[in-house]
This record gives structure tokens, C-alpha cells and sequence, in this order.
């Protein structure tokens, strides 16, 4: 049997008195883009931190292609790529002198890769890291985080500084990337980049796991806008009772709508009218991600559900 790319179970990490990581658990599977989301302070980084043996848990594990975080370390580190969030680099360096020495540590690398890498985002390998804008020295991050073509690739915030276009490019190589069956797990606490590229993503807060769901389910879960035109006034309360709609209200002829699930009961409805223009707004998973964050009170719930769902590997 293949071994799972990353396990993390039961992980617990405190500082003193700060419980940074509290009984976390999650497992992501081979060929997934898996998202770790969460506000600032939330755990993340620790969480990856003990995942790649740079500290210590203070109990539970973490696995890595079925290998122990503490005691393969060294084995690991051959099938790993890792995007720390603060990468340090010689500041006399340029960026491919930068790229040269890590390759020589990780035992030599495929060049030809290197520079397919290079052109695709954009990076000027010629300049020394002291003068680098802060979008360079990601790129620089990024490409040695996958020059050795990594079965997991651990990404902390990796598109900080990077420009949209670059940005664009970026998720479609880690695309490509987890196409081969690889996998990548990424921490941001960016909605809209997990939002884009991810298949499933955990939901951290204050060490404490909230949930682990697919996009697809949360997409499927997110209440969407609606708003249609119609020839004539419609009373908003003929749409109130269709599966899914949870909000209608009616200015003049047009009807705004919020609904979850398919649109199709609601297209249906309106149809029996003659309808002008329809506009669909944009899945609305921001109200959703601030649910997760905003409510104190939800907490206790929240973690029962999410906990048990991650422990049986999401929804
Ligand atoms: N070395 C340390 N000593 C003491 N406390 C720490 C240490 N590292 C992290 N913490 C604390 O642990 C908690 C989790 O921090 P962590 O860096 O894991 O969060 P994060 O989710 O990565 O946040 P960010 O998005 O800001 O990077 C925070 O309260 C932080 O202050």
C-alpha cells in the first residue's frame, strides 16, 4: 500500500504556557492540493514546524510518506520540499549562486528543471538577494522549494509578494505538480488563494482544529447571490418557498436572491415569468470563513464536528 504523503495525529505543541497546537489531527492523501487556513497566531506554522522535525511536539506525531517526523528526518528531507515563511538566504548571493548551494546540499538537481522554473515565474536569478524585492526572494523560495521534483511540497504563505500574474502561474504549477500524484500542502490565511487552488482545506483557530472540508462541499454549502430582472414587478415572497432560497427581497421588477445548493428549482420558478437578465454572484465562502472565526460560541461545536470529520479524513 502507498503511505499516506502527511499524517498528523493527536499533535500537540505548547510554548510554556501558550498552547500554540492543541490536539491536532489530519490526514492528506496523494495527488491533493490541501489548504491550511487560519488567522494570524492561529498554529499554522508551529504545526508545520514539527511536521518537518525543525521543533519538537510536545506530544502527538506527525508522518511523513509513512516515515516519523523525529526519527526519519534525514529521509524525509529527500522527498520534501519545503517553503519556509521566513527563508534565509546569504545576502551577498545571487539568487542562482543561492539555488546552486542548496542544490549541492540536496546532493544535485536537474538544471534543465531549475531553469524551466525560473523562466516560468519570471525570476532574475542574477542579482544578489540584498537587493531583491520581496516578490524575487519568493520566487527564489519557491523554486528551490520544488527543484528537487518533491513528492510533498510544504508551502508557508507562498504567494506573499507575488504579483497576480505570477500568482496565476504559480497554481498552475502546483497543479501540474499534483497531476503526477504528488502532493502539497499549503498554509495561508489568504481565503481567496486556498479558495482557487486547493481541494480540501483545514480550518485552524487558536490551536484548535475547526474543520476539515473538500471545496466542492463548501462551494456546494456557500449561500450565492441571485438577481433577477424581470418585464414586470414580482413579489419577492414567490420565491421564499423554493428548496435553498433563504433570502428575497423586490425593488421594482428586479428580485436579489440568496440561496444555497443548485440553482436549478429557482431558474425553474422564475422562468414562468419573463425573465430580462439574470446575474449570478460570486460563491460568497468570505461570510463563510468569517462564520468560522467570528463566533466565540460556535467553538465548542464546531470543534466536535471538525475533529471528528478530520479524524475520518474530511467530509
Ligand atoms: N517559539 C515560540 N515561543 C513562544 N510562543 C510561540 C513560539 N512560536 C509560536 N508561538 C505562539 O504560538 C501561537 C501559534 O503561532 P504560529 O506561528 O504557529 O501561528 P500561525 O498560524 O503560523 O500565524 P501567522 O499566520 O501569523 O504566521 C501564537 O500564539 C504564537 O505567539
Amino acid at each position: 500500500m502507498t503511505p499516506v504523503p502527511i499524517e498528523i495525529d493527536g499533535l500537540t505543541k505548547r510554548f510554556g504556557d501558550v498552547v500554540a497546537v492543541d490536539d491536532v489531527s489530519f490526514d492528506i492523501g496523494a495527488g491533493e492540493i490541501f489548504g491550511f487556513l487560519g488567522p494570524n497566531g492561529a498554529g499554522k506554522s508551529t504545526t508545520i514546524r514539527c511536521l518537518l522535525d525543525l521543533i519538537r511536539p510536545t506530544s502527538g506525531a506527525c508522518r511523513v510518506l509513512g516515515l516519523d517526523s523525529r526519527k526519519d528526518a534525514v529521509e524525509i528531507r529527500r522527498s520534501l520540499g519545503f517553503l519556509p515563511s521566513d527563508l534565509a538566504m546569504y545576502p551577498n548571493l545571487t539568487g542562482r549562486q543561492t539555488l546552486e548551494f542548496l542544490a549541492h546540499l540536496r546532493g544535485g538537481v536537474d538544471w534543465a528543471w531549475v531553469d524551466e522554473l525560473s523562466a516560468r515565474l519570471d525570476a532574475d536569478l542574477t542579482r544578489r538577494v540584498a537587493e531583491y524585492s520581496s516578490g524575487n526572494r519568493q520566487k527564489v523560495g519557491i523554486i528551490q522549494a520544488f527543484m528537487n521534483r518533491p513528492k510533498v511540497a510544504v508551502l508557508d504563505e507562498p504567494i506573499t509578494g507575488l504579483d497576480p500574474l505570477v500568482q496565476l502561474e504559480f497554481h498552475a504549477m502546483l497543479r501540474e505538480h499534483v497531476s503526477d500524484g504528488n502532493t502539497v500542502f499549503l498554509s495561508s490565511h489568504t481565503l481567496s488563494e486556498v479558495e482557487r487552488v486547493t481541494d480540501r482545506v483545514a480550518f485552524i483557530r487558536r490551536g484548535r482544529l475547526i474543520a476539515v472540508e473538500s471545496m466542492e462541499h463548501l462551494r456546494a454549502k456557500a449561500v450565492r447571490r441571485l438577481r433577477l430582472e424581470f418585464a414586470v414587478p414580482v413579489p419577492a415572497e414567490e420565491f421564499l418557498g423554493i428548496a435553498g432560497v433563504h433570502e428575497a427581497t423586490a425593488d421594482g421588477a428586479t428580485v436579489t436572491l440568496q440561496y444555497e445548493g443548485s440553482m436549478a428549482p429557482l431558474l425553474k420558478a422564475a422562468t414562468n415569468r419573463e425573465v430580462l437578465s439574470v446575474e449570478s454572484g460570486s460563491i460568497d465562502l468570505d461570510e463563510m470563513f468569517l462564520e468560522f472565526y467570528r463566533d466565540e460560541a460556535a467553538d465548542e461545536v464546531a470543534d466536535e464536528r471538525g475533529v471528528e470529520a478530520a479524524r475520518h479524513g474530511g467530509v
